[in-house]
């Protein structure tokens, strides 16, 4: 992995608004249900434009404990998987994922489909970060679940011998990502299964994209008003997959434009992605860009933003984002529906409150959301960003160190969770722009 500073002062945009292509790397989220559906497929897989971030690192070291053979070549973002077709070879395993709740939430419905005692553990964030709610499914489906420390977050050890199936009902309020787990694991029980959502289901495009996945790989999932969800038994069947950019890196670039008055085109994401993410394009459209929609490209261009009043529910990731530009917005914005973010890489709803403080807005924290009133006479530095060890604090605040003098980021190698060399082609586009 690269090497960062332990602080990082960010230069302001000085020379004429970018006028540039960009594509960032892999998805996290395609990539980690990718490389847990081709474990546990017949035969091999290999991933294309996969991510080499901590979050894939943890997930392919992960698998390898489990006795799955994964090679992973950084350089072509490529990996190879060789599928164990629904048997897991390792009967007793320790799984670190340090903060990754996409590796901790899959893998313990993973496990479940094995057969022996498996302990999955991560940094004292994942210590806080809730799984009970996935423990209690997966324990009426036939496993031995439980909090080691009796706290309903990880440590998790898992008991296993297979799936039986038949009914589940999981919360869905508190992170989609327990659905998806189960989701993924389903087809290797030995019944069919119906889950039933209870209460609201948060992040709902994360949902549609583990079954697109599941599908490109030859289960049939299917699904009513994403209340009910119903999986038979079958095998994943190992193939080439081509992961799309990653829309929630992408977001930061596009608010790039938007701040600065550039255009940025977003490559290799449009409209026939199926990340949730890409809809941050339309929030900037109703504060006052350009937006341009082709298949495999956005382009986004700035001009005068006005705050908006919008429900970020689906698209959660990218509320860190929208932060960073309603401060340079007309008027107030309002962040709704997002209350699931305190549960983040930190309480994101606080987190975004006190570092935007620092540059001058008036911030109400509501329960569930934000409104930000941006200062009347603009932003002002010098301010130190604390980033709480969220790669998301990082890149989004970074953002307002461009129309800011004097904002420098703290611990700027958080990014490496999900995008370890933002800085770098953070840099080669304002080169690129000069
Ligand atoms: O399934 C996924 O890939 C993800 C789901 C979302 O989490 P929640 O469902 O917990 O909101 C999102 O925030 C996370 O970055 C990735
Ligand atoms: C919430 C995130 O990640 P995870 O839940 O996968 O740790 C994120 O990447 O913003």
């Amino acid at each position: 992995m690269l090497e960062y500073p332990r602080e990082l002062p960010i230069q302001p945009w000085n020379g004429p608004p970018p006028r540039a292509s960009v594509r960032v790397p892999g998805s996290k989220s395609l990539t980690n249900r990718a490389l847990i559906v081709a474990a546990m497929a017949e035969g091999p897989s290999t991933l294309t434009g996969a991510l080499d971030s901590e979050d894939t690192r943890v997930m392919v070291e992960a698998l390898r404990t489990l006795g799955v053979g994964v090679e992973h070549d950084a350089k072509s973002a490529t990996i190879r998987i060789q599928g164990c077709n629904g048997r897991l070879p390792a009967r007793e395993a320790t799984l670190h994922v340090a903060n990754s709740g996409t590796s901790l939430r899959f893998l313990t419905a993973m496990v479940a489909t094995g057969v022996g005692t498996y302990h999955l553990d991560g940094t004292p964030r994942m210590r806080e970060r809730p799984v009970a709610d996935l423990l209690e499914s997966l324990n009426g489906l036939g496993a031995r679940a439980t909090s080691d420390l009796g706290t309903g977050c990880p440590p998790v050890t898992v008991e296993a011998r297979g799936l039986e199936g038949g009914f589940a009902s999981i919360r869905g309020d508190v992170s989609s990502q327990y659905l998806s787990g189960l989701l993924m694991a389903l087809p290797y029980a030995r019944t069919p299964t119906t889950i039933e959502i209870q209460g609201l289901l948060v992040s709902k495009p994360y949902v549609a994209m583990t079954l697109a996945v599941m599908r490109d790989f030859g289960a049939k999932p299917s699904e009513r008003k994403f209340r009910r969800f119903d999986v038979y038994p079958s095998r994943y069947q190992g193939r080439q997959y081509a992961v799309e950019p990653d829309a929630s890196a992408a977001s930061y670039f596009m608010a790039l434009a938007a701040i600065t008055g550039g255009t940025i085109v977003i490559e290799g994401l449009g409209t026939e992605s199926i990340q949730g993410d890409v809809a941050f394009a339309d929030i900037l459209e109703h504060m006052g860009c350009t937006v341009a929609r082709e298949p495999n490209r956005i382009t986004v261009a700035g001009g005068p933003l006005r705050g908006v009043d919008v429900d970020m529910n689906a698209i959660s990731d990218t509320v860190m984002t929208m932060a960073v530009v309603a401060l340079f917005a007309e008027g107030f914005t309002r962040i709704r529906n997002v209350g699931h973010i305190r549960h983040k890489e930190t309480d994101r709803i606080a987190a975004v409150a006190s570092e935007l403080r620092k540059l001058g807005a008036t911030v109400d924290e509501l329960p569930d959301g934000l409104v930000i009133t941006p200062p009347e006479a603009g932003a002002t530095g010098p301010a130190a960003i604390a980033t709480y060890d969220d790669h998301r604090m990082a890149m989004s605040f970074a953002l307002a160190g461009l129309k800011v003098p004097g904002v420098t980021i703290l611990d700027p190698g958080c990014v490496a969770k999900t995008y370890p060399g933002f800085w770098e082609d953070l840099d080669a586009l304002r080169s690129s722009s000069a």
